[in-house]
């Protein structure tokens, strides 16, 4: 086992060893929790059961992109006159999975490990547990249990994994999950993907482009249920424009395998056959067994926080939960920042400073509230931060809502021909102020930090007004986006 000496200040007996923080999960948000309390002085420890760099690395963000990279790359490559021939051909699928391996750093984490060992934090792997108020017990792979105390703070980052609705067969068909959506090393003739959010539509993209027939399933009657309508109207015309079979109001009742073939059963009552089924329906958080019970609070649940990340209902406040099993924001970028203030806030009130929780302070994760961006690498991208109109209009705010259609920018007919695209802008009529944006179009993810910015910083209108997009770029859709709310 590597890294697991006791270093920096820990101190440590036959029985217990102390640190100043305990981080029960490696992944990308445990890691900078971690990274954070050491720079603050503390003593420090992660935690970690299977791959350091956790879903994000290895199952999830890395691998799901190295996919979708070359799928999205010859899209937007065969919308350029005189290079379109060159991309006219199928996708030399060896040399994508091959890539695919290397960006997930062949599921080996020892670079990651080196990092850890660069900032000083210990490791030890084994899966973490409660025992009670700040007490964990690690169970190491050689069967041994390594107990843990920490004088100022645990932090569960955990994260999530698959959630498989409770339908007849399933045990039977082995299906696919995200993580055999990403790393899978042979592409199956059929592929039934359930679900219509981002992982559907994702997962969906690339196998379609890497040689599968796809069917999607999809409860709702759109994609991109949660995102503005016109996301998932663009997405589903490119999906079916490649072939993809989406089956709206749709989903299957039961599944079992028959053969090498998987039969499921529609809610209509009809039958599908497919070689592999992937079910993209949402997550659940890792807390079933991390003794959640020892210190009063229910294996299972997702775990509540205050802005800077203490678990509510926990005397003391030495508990915080940081990431995805938080449900905050499920993303890697934004689970990060939790874990940027997770961690300097744990520093300060170990070593007494003030806590600087007033919004936009540096201790509390108020973008998590008002500017979360988020890009789906599908055909087209889609890009969006802060509200969306449905929400808008639940929310007491006077909103105006700005649209324009992304293809009449100079930048978009640069792009590529028949550029397809949409934005739209919602605006806080009462504080002259920009509140969501959402991006739809080939390259508009590059786009979205430009409203992150506007959002974040509050920039009021007038001001944007002065922020000169440069010619021809995408970006002059903030040009036309203001003058058509100037009218
Ligand atoms: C297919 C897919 C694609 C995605 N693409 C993107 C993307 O492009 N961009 C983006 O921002 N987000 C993306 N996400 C979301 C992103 O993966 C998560 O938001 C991110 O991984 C959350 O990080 P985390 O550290 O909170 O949890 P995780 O990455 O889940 O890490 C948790 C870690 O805790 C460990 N662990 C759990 N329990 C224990 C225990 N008891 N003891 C010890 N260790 C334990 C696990 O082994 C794991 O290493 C994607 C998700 C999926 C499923
Ligand atoms: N590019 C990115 O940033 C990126 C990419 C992938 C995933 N993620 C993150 O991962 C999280 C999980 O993504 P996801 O797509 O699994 O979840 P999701 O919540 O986005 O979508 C879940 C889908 O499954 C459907 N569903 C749920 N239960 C069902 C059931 N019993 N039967 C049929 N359909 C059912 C829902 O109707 C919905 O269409 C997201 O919240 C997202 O933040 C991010």
């Amino acid at each position: 086992m590597r890294n697991e000496t006791v270093r920096n200040t820990a101190v440590t007996n036959e029985t217990t060893r102390t640190y100043d923080v305990i981080v029960i999960g490696g992944g990308p948000v445990g890691e900078n929790v971690a990274e954070r309390t050491r720079a603050a002085g503390l003593s420090t420890v992660i935690v970690e059961r299977e791959l350091l760099g956790g879903e994000c690395s290895f199952w999830a963000c890395d691998p799901s992109k190295a996919l979708l990279r070359p799928v999205v790359a010859r899209a937007d490559a065969s919308r350029v006159p005189g290079l379109d021939p060159a991309v006219a051909g199928p996708l030399d699928v060896e040399r994508v999975f091959a890539h695919r391996d290397r960006m997930s750093s062949y599921w080996k984490d020892e670079d990651q490990a080196d990092w850890l060992n660069s900032v000083s934090v210990d490791l030890l792997r084994g899966h973490g547990r409660l025992t009670g108020p700040r007490q964990v017990a690690v169970q190491t792979p050689d069967g041994d249990t390594i107990t843990l105390a920490a004088r100022h703070a645990v932090a569960l980052s955990t994260g999530t994994r698959a959630a498989l609705p409770p339908i007849p067969g399933l045990d039977t068909v082995h299906p696919w999950t995200s993580r055999e959506a990403t790393t899978a090393r042979k592409v199956p003739g059929r592929l039934t993907v359930v679900g219509g959010g981002v992982v559907a539509v994702e997962m969906a993209t690339a196998w379609q482009a890497l040689g599968s027939q796809v069917t999607m399933l999809v409860l709702e009657n759109g994609l991109l249920e949660r995102m503005e309508p016109f996301a998932g109207e663009l997405v589903t015309d490119a999906l079916r424009e490649a072939g993809v079979d989406i089956r709206f109001d749709t989903t299957a009742t039961s599944v079992h395998r028959d053969g090498g073939e998987v039969r499921i059963t529609l809610s209509d009552g009809t039958q599908l056959a497919a070689d592999e089924i992937l079910f993209a329906t949402g997550r659940t958080p890792q807390t079933r067994d991390i003794g959640l019970q020892t210190v009063g609070l229910t294996p299972g649940d997702w775990l509540n926080v205050d802005d800077t990340f203490q678990v509510t209902g926990i005397d003391d406040g030495w508990l915080y939960a940081v990431g995805d099993v938080n449900r905050r924001a499920l993303m890697t970028h934004q689970g990060k920042y939790q874990a940027r203030i997770a961690g300097t806030v744990i520093g300060a009130r170990a070593k007494e400073e003030p806590v600087h929780d007033a919004p936009w302070g540096t201790h509390v994760a108020t973008a998590d509230h008002t500017a979360v961006p988020q890009v789906v690498f599908t055909i087209p991208e889609i890009a969006s931060v802060g509200l969306t109109s449905r929400e808008a209009e639940r929310s007491e705010r006077r909103i105006e809502v700005v649209d324009y259609d992304l293809a009449q920018v100079a930048g978009a007919h640069q792009y590529g021909k028949d550029y397809r695209g949409r934005a739209r802008m919602l605006v806080d009529t009462d504080r002259n102020t920009v509140v969501g944006v959402t991006f739809a179009g080939p390259g508009v993810s590059e786009l979205v930090h430009s409203a992150t910015i506007a959002i974040a910083g509050e920039v009021p209108l007038d001001r944007l007004w002065h922020a000169v997009p440069a010619f021809p770029t995408l970006g002059e859709v903030w040009l036309r986006l203001l003058e058509t709310h100037r009218g």
